[in-house]
């Protein structure tokens, strides 16, 4: 079967993106390469891996390469200290050396969990990345960004450890439930609308017949985004500037998962999706952007089903002041001074701390009493 192959360059943390059909059923011809010894360690959730779990095993064991497998619970709680606790002791019992790989096979919350552990395991252990959902295939998989969530917010500790390698295997997606492929949808519109308004033109092209299930579609999406990724990463690996790009709807979407309990209630792409609305709603208002350019996100996004406005969100959210309070955790504060991805059109975004906190204030009030 043919993959797409997206270089990662970052010197001696160098490492491929391989993006395509049937990855997990060759990923032990794909990661032999890479082994000191014919043994590697899985970590999975318990629902991935009772879809792929024995397609994997069966990979590696075809190439003479021994696994021993932990499954943790699925959802957002798992990315936590208990957990964190779990994998490095567990692998700990597993003598998993320095020399070793370790897989993580599933999600964002798999693949952010597994590679903290991967980075303080002995102080750096190296690690696959096998995305099973859109959002880590397009997104948390690729730039070594992993960690857990804090009671303060989300992904508030953790390290930059780049994997190995990251096998994007398009034919699992086939399993993903519509709301949480579109969740990661959200994070592939983001590319759009950061760096690329004609993959925005295209996604507005082709975003329904990608969602229905056309392979060749998400091949080229999931590959573009990773393009786009790896670029930014190439040039901002620890975020000291442009990477802070790919936070795009993310200082309100950091917000709204922590008003909303890192919930069922929002996933977390979809508070991508949303907030990515919203900054470009208030990019407008600052006179950044045209009035047309946030009228077509939110079309674009509620053609294709998805959450687009405030009001999407079932239940009650707090008050504008306490999800401007919320936002005082995220990342991006410099000297306590909030910092926004904003936009100058479709494919226009840049950083900038200069938002007069009433602006930001007025458009979550007026968002939140709309009907
Ligand atoms: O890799 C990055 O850099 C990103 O910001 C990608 C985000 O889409 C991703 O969701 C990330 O986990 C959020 O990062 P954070 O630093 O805001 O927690």
């Amino acid at each position: 079967m043919s993959h797409e192959t997206v270089a990662v360059n970052l010197g001696e943390r160098s490492y491929e993106v391989r993006v395509g059909s049937g990855l997990l059923a060759q990923a032990g011809a794909h990661i032999a390469p890479f082994l000191a010894r014919p043994r590697v360690a899985v970590v999975s959730d318990a629902t991935v891996a009772a879809l792929h779990l024995g397609t994997l095993t069966q990979a590696l064991m075809a190439e003479g390469i021994e696994v021993v497998s932990l499954e943790l619970p699925p959802g957002e709680g798992t990315k936590s200290w208990p957990h964190l606790t779990r994998v490095t002791e567990w692998l700990l019992e597993q003598k998993i050396e320095r020399r070793d790989i370790v897989i993580a096979l599933g999600g964002g919350v798999i693949g952010d969990l597994v590679g903290f552990a991967a980075a303080i395991l002995r102080r750096g252990v190296r690690f696959v990345q096998i995305p099973t959902s859109l959002l880590a295939q397009v997104d948390s998989s690729v730039g070594g960004k992993t960690g857990i969530n804090a009671p303060q917010g989300k992904n508030l500790i953790g390290a930059f450890h780049q994997p190995t390698q990251v096998l994007a295997d398009i034919d699992v997606l086939g399993t993903m439930q519509p709301r949480d492929f579109l969740s990661g949808y959200g994070e592939v519109v983001k590319y759009g609308l950061l760096g690329d308004a004609v993959f925005f033109d295209w996604l507005e092209a082709n975003g329904p017949a990608l969602a229905a299930g056309d392979k060749a579609l998400r091949q080229y999406a999931v590959r573009r985004s990773v393009e786009m990724k790896a670029d930014i990463v190439e040039r901002d690996e620890t975020e000291q500037g442009d990477r802070a790009l790919l936070n795009l709807g993310h200082t309100f979407c950091h917000a709204l998962e922590a008003a909303t309990g890192y919930s069922d209630r929002l996933l977390h792409g979809e508070g991508v999706a949303i907030g990515c609305a919203l900054a470009f709603d208030l990019s407008a208002r600052l006179g950044l952007c045209s009035q047309e350019d946030p009228s077509r996100v939110s079309a674009h996004l509620a053609a294709m089903g998805m959450k687009a406005r405030l009001r999407d969100i079932p239940g009650d959210l707090p008050d504008a002041q306490s999800l401007l309070d919320l936002m005082g955790q995220d990342k991006k504060v410099v000297d306590g001074q909030l910092r926004f991805i904003l936009a100058k059109g479709i494919g226009a975004s840049f950083v900038t701390a200069d938002v007069p906190a009433d602006k930001v204030l007025t458009l979550l009030d007026e968002a939140l009493k709309e009907s």
